[in-house]
């Protein structure tokens, strides 16, 4: 199942690119410029999201931009599927690194603007970004590392969970986690289940019933992350140890599928979570989320 829904994903998508296009708000693919293609580097860049590709060796670095703190709107979630997805077809591209330009924050999860007053069809469109960017990251046929820059709440844990390996900034005033508890949502089953494939059970459910948010000592010590190393080397490190990742035999191991690298186990809850619109929009027609109740109010 994971062979072939990896096979489906590499090979079977350029038709919902095309589709993402038509429905990006600003225009999608038309603001992603080429705008550096020596001979083995090119760069792409929208208004939220750098990315540069090494052609010798096959790694490429997404840099989220979007100031203050990259927050997951509709607008960032549509520009990094698209730009996962272009990677994705891009037979030459065998591992991304998921990293930010900011100063001390990696992402700071969903936007919260997103979520305040808006229309069920609205936070159904949203919602539905959502779940499409975790999708193509934990569903990616590439090897991902997150290099952890910075503090990474909630949504931005997830993010970083959706990757293969976790590299964090070793300050202790970052942190990360999934808190959503301690504001009130309970967090779906699929970032639940995310987490407990990184953590284990008994720290998945301490971790979401407290909403506890690690500072990167505790983070690396309960396994959030895998390796704290010092700021000015996250991203180096992140290329190291990508380069070792992409030297096991992977497209070419025997019992392979040729097409398809095997970086994830069992992609088998991606079947079940696939539309939950309906019940974003009864979470808004319920103000269930607490920040809509107060703007409502
Ligand atoms: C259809 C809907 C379905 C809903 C189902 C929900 C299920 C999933 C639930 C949750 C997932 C989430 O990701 S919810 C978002 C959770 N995020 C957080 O709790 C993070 C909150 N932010 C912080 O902790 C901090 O801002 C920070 C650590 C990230 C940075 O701290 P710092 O001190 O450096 O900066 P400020 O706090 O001053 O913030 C600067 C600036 O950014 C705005 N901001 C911060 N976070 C968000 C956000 N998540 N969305 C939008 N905007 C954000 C903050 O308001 C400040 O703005 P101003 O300068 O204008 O005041």
């Amino acid at each position: 199942m994971a062979t072939l829904l990896k096979h489906s994903a590499k090979y079977a998508l350029s038709g919902r690119l095309a589709r993402l296009c038509v429905h990006s708000r600003h225009g999608g693919l038309q603001c992603l410029q080429p705008c550096l293609l020596p001979h083995q580097r090119s760069a792409s860049t929208g208004s939220k999201i750098l990315v540069e590709m090494d052609n010798s060796t096959g790694i490429a670095v997404l840099t989220m931009k979007s100031p203050p703190v990259n927050s997951l709107s509709l607008d960032f979630l549509t520009e990094f599927s698209i730009s996962l997805e272009k990677l994705e077809l891009d037979r030459g591209c065998r591992g991304v690194i998921l990293t930010s330009a900011l100063p001390k924050i990696f992402s700071a999860g969903l936007d919260i603007m997103e979520m305040c007053g808006k229309s069920p069809e609205h936070c159904g469109e949203f919602w539905k970004a959502v779940q499409e960017m975790w999708l193509r990251l934990y569903g990616s046929s590439m090897i991902t590392i997150a290099a952890i820059n910075g503090s990474s709440p909630a949504g931005g844990c997830l993010m970083a969970l959706a990757c293969d390996y976790r590299i964090m900034a070793e300050n202790p005033k970052y942190s990360i986690g999934l808190n959503e508890t301690q504001l009130g949502i309970v967090a779906p089953f699929w970032f639940k289940d995310t987490l407990v494939n990184t953590v284990g059970n008994r720290v998945a459910e301490l971790s979401l019933q407290l909403g506890l948010l690690y500072s990167a000592p505790d983070a690396l010590r309960t396994g959030l992350v895998d390796l704290l190393v010092p700021e000015d080397k996250v991203l180096s490190t992140a290329s190291q140890t990508m380069t070792q990742w992409l030297a096991i035999p992977g497209e070419n191991a025997i019992g392979s599928n040729p097409r398809v690298s095997s970086s994830k186990v069992d992609l088998t809850p991606k079947v079940h979570m696939v539309d939950l619109s309906h019940s974003s929009e009864s979470m808004c027609s319920l103000n269930w989320i607490p920040w809509t109740c107060s703007n409502r109010a």
